[in-house]
């Protein structure tokens, strides 16, 4: 019954391992709540209750000065809901962590808030060890820069997959459109996709879309230095797709993790929660 699960959970073990050798990375992969733990992965499980609990095995690693993003007893609440009540994780550099849990108890909410696009109602969230205040603005690539692949893609409708991709380039840098379209394309050929780019989001299948996705949020302005995204988050990456478009969409994700980005995802491994 838990073939597909096994499958790909050992087939990141194994790559965990690989990457430990290498970089001396720690991962955490999906996997029911009852496996947390194994396999010396760190993960966190919003519960049902919506009770946030860590279950991690924090990494012992008192030399705190490879943490990237950390929150700290955070809460959320949307009218009487609690969502959120005392989220506390760090995210290190090079890692890669999974978060799971039932639907509504708050798995978008925690990426929104480290993403920047929800504040905590209490509680902090540190970038770099700086505290992040309130929303994160346009401006604002200092420290850290964040990449998210939405739950649903979210493409501008009617914007083609060149726009798209390239939308933070067109908007935010002073790179010629001829330079954007070339890297636009080198961005989608990277996530195995060519010829779209004058396409639009409906004229796409939902496996294109996650994968366009991913794109726009790998892309960055190669004029300027330290503008690479260092952290992505990915929300339900496979959501919706086809075993198969799961499979290829998750090599990319482990593909881009062994450039050195760390990643942060909540969703499923082939279809299971
Ligand atoms: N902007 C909002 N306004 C009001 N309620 C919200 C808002 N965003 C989220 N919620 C509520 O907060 C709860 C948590 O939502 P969230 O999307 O974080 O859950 P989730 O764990 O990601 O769920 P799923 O697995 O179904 O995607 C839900 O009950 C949702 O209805």
């Amino acid at each position: 019954k838990n073939c597909d699960l096994g499958t790909k959970r050992s087939k990141c073990c194994w790559f965990n391992k690989k990457r430990k050798e290498q970089r001396n990375v720690i991962c955490a992969c999906m996997a029911p709540p009852r496996n947390l733990g194994r396999d010396g992965f760190s993960g966190s499980k919003l519960t049902e209750s919506s009770k946030s609990e860590t279950l991690s095995k924090e990494v012992k690693n008192e030399n705190d000065s490879d943490v990237l993003i950390e929150c700290r007893n955070v809460y959320k609440s949307f009218g009487e809901k609690n969502i959120l009540q005392g989220v506390s994780f760090k995210i290190r550099h090079g890692e890669a962590v999974g978060i799971i849990g039932p639907s509504g108890t708050g798995k978008s909410t925690i990426l929104k808030i480290i993403a920047g696009l929800l504040a905590p109602d209490k509680g902090e969230v540190y970038v770099r060890g700086r505290k992040r205040s309130g929303l994160i603005s346009d401006d604002e690539i200092s420290g850290l820069r964040i990449g998210l692949v939405f739950q649903s893609a979210a493409l501008f409708d009617s914007l083609t997959v060149r726009e798209n991709v390239g939308f933070l380039l067109y908007e935010h840098s002073s790179m010629p459109d001829e330079q954007i379209s070339k890297l636009v394309a080198e961005n989608l050929a990277a996530v195995g996709l060519k010829g779209v780019e004058d396409r639009l989001p409906s004229e796409l299948s939902g496996g294109m879309k996650k994968r366009v996705a991913l794109a726009r949020s790998i892309i960055y302005d190669i004029t300027k230095e330290s503008v690479e995204p260092e952290v992505l988050l990915y929300d339900e990456p496979t959501a919706g797709l086809d075993p198969i478009a799961s499979t290829v969409v998750e090599d990319l994700i482990r593909s881009v993790h062994t450039k050195g980005y760390c990643f942060f995802m909540r969703g499923k491994l082939s279809g299971k929660e």
